[in-house]
């Protein structure tokens, strides 16, 4: 499970004091979620997660979670951040970084249907639209320079025909990231990873987006293909699915149009979103952090939806 540090009783109730959010009833490890420490943390005041950051520093981490509360007040359902009298969001426990949010309502639908993927497609406009007037600035830290780090990290590990993918797949993304298309896209502050276990539904109602962690200033689309590349696509297989990328696309471009260059640039920044997690995946699996990560994602799945939108591009 993804307790990586343990947080004891007492930490927990002090944190809550500091909060002035009610006294502990319940701290509970989740299982589940491979980046951070989380609990869920109920206390008699409400219900928050209490998230420990493994990996990002205190210097990165006001980004996201102002980022949080600038959508939360800009009426996108996300968690809000809980601030101590000083107004401060970001908290030390057990010697981390730490942050108590509150907790949404729902549960992931992981069998998405036409109308998740519409509900996505319009809140996923909707936040970029709100993020527009958010003045903080951080790239995606998963964006193309740290691909082109990871690459030649991972692989050694591969065979000669994935290797030969993967630095064809780079190659031909630094290539378009210096066009001057790439260039005209609209871009500002993108979740990133809004993955099926991300978002939040109660029925069929979409009740919020979470886990802000991987989030950064990147172009809209390229937020839009990872959103298809997960939501539209047949896991077993790695295919494209039309009916649902057609519902998400649709439901997109009822709250904002995308422009000429977006268009012109889908195939290519759904062959990006792929790559992006096949690096991801493959450094997760072949060089995991001691002992806690128990259960990495399979990367050849990303292999293989890369070679799909490489073989079968999708057009808006
Ligand atoms: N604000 C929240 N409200 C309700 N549940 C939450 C919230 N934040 C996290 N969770 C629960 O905790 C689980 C793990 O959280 P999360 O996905 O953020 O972990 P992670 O390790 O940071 O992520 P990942 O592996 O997806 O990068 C989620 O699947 C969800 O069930
Ligand atoms: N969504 C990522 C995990 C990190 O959040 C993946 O499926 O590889």
């Amino acid at each position: 499970m993804a307790v990586f540090t343990e947080v004891s009783k007492k930490d927990a109730r002090e944190v809550l004091r500091r909060l002035q959010i009610g006294e502990l009833v319940e701290l509970r490890g989740i299982e589940g979620g491979i980046e951070n420490t989380n609990y869920f943390l109920t206390s008699t005041q409400g219900e928050f997660v209490l998230t420990l950051f493994e990996r990002l520093t205190a210097e990165q981490l006001p980004f996201y979670l102002h980022l949080m509360k600038h959508l939360a007040h800009g009426g996108i359902p996300v968690p809000e951040p809980r601030g101590d009298k000083y107004g401060e969001i970001l908290h030390t426990v057990a010697g981390k970084p730490a942050a108590v949010v509150s907790k949404l309502r729902g549960k992931s639908q992981l069998a998405p249907e036409p109308v998740h993927c519409a509900a996505v497609g319009a809140m996923l406009a909707r936040m970029h639209l709100v993020g527009r007037d958010y003045d903080r600035h951080q790239p995606n830290l998963r964006g193309l320079p740290w691909w082109n780090e990871t690459v030649p990290v991972v692989l050694p590990h591969l065979d000669a025909a994935q290797a030969a993918l993967l630095q064809s797949e780079l190659a031909y993304q630094n290539h378009v990231a210096a066009s001057s298309t790439y260039a005209a896209l609209p871009r500002g502050p993108v979740h990133a990873d809004l993955f099926r276990d991300n978002v939040m539904f109660a029925e069929d109602t979409l009740t919020g987006f979470f886990d802000f962690y991987f989030a950064g200033v990147d172009t809209w689309l390229f937020d839009l293909a990872v959103c298809l590349n997960d939501w539209c696509i047949d896991l077993p297989t790695g295919a494209h699915h039309a009916e649902r990328a057609a519902a998400m696309l649709t439901a997109y471009q009822s709250v904002r149009q995308l422009t000429a260059a977006e268009r012109e640039l889908l195939p290519a920044m759904l062959r990006a979103g792929a790559l992006r997690f096949w690096i991801s995946r493959l450094w997760d699996f072949y060089l995991p952090r001691e002992a806690s990560m128990l259960k990495p994602h399979d990367p050849t799945h990303f292999e293989r939806v890369l070679q799909g939108r490489i073989a079968n591009p999708v057009h808006a």
